[in-house]
């Protein structure tokens, strides 16, 4: 199983930062919650800070974790684990992704996902 790490990171006004995935890469196109794998004895969280200084440089606090989800896209199982969080420092910029983009609950929901994001996404939108 390889753990994965995952922001969804609040703005003033309840928006959630959504990070499109470039193309050519694995799920190039589709959007994401910025993160990243956690690496061989760190925690969840301390990846998550990590991931997201060196994806978008910005340090962020975590404020709640979200239900954990397992997904295989054929490569072996991952399992996302979603944190919500908001910005301590930093305004982002994309390092690794080819679009950031603030967005309400409408505009989350025109996305095209990865499909892992998606029951994050319906938890977040049923609260
Ligand atoms: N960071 C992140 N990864 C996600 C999300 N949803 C989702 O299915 N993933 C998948 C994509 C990758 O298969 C895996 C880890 O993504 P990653 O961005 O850290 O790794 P990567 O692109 O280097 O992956 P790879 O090139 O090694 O396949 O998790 C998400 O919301 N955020």
């Amino acid at each position: 199983m390889i753990e994965v790490v995952a922001g969804l990171i609040l703005d003033q006004s309840d928006r959630l930062l959504a990070c499109k995935r470039p193309e050519g890469k694995h799920l190039g196109g589709k959007w994401e919650f910025p993160g990243g794998k956690v690496e061989p004895d760190e925690s969840p969280e301390a990846a998550l800070i990590r991931e997201l200084e060196e994806e978008l440089s910005i340090t962020v606090e975590l404020l709640e974790p979200l239900t954990p989800v397992v997904w295989d896209y054929g490569r072996g199982p991952i399992r996302l684990h979603p944190f919500v969080c908001r910005i301590a420092s930093g305004t982002p910029h994309p390092h690794e992704h080819s679009e950031i983009r603030w967005c309400d609950r409408v505009e989350l929901q025109a996305l095209d996902w990865a499909e892992a994001d998606v029951p994050i996404l319906a938890e977040w939108l049923a609260r």
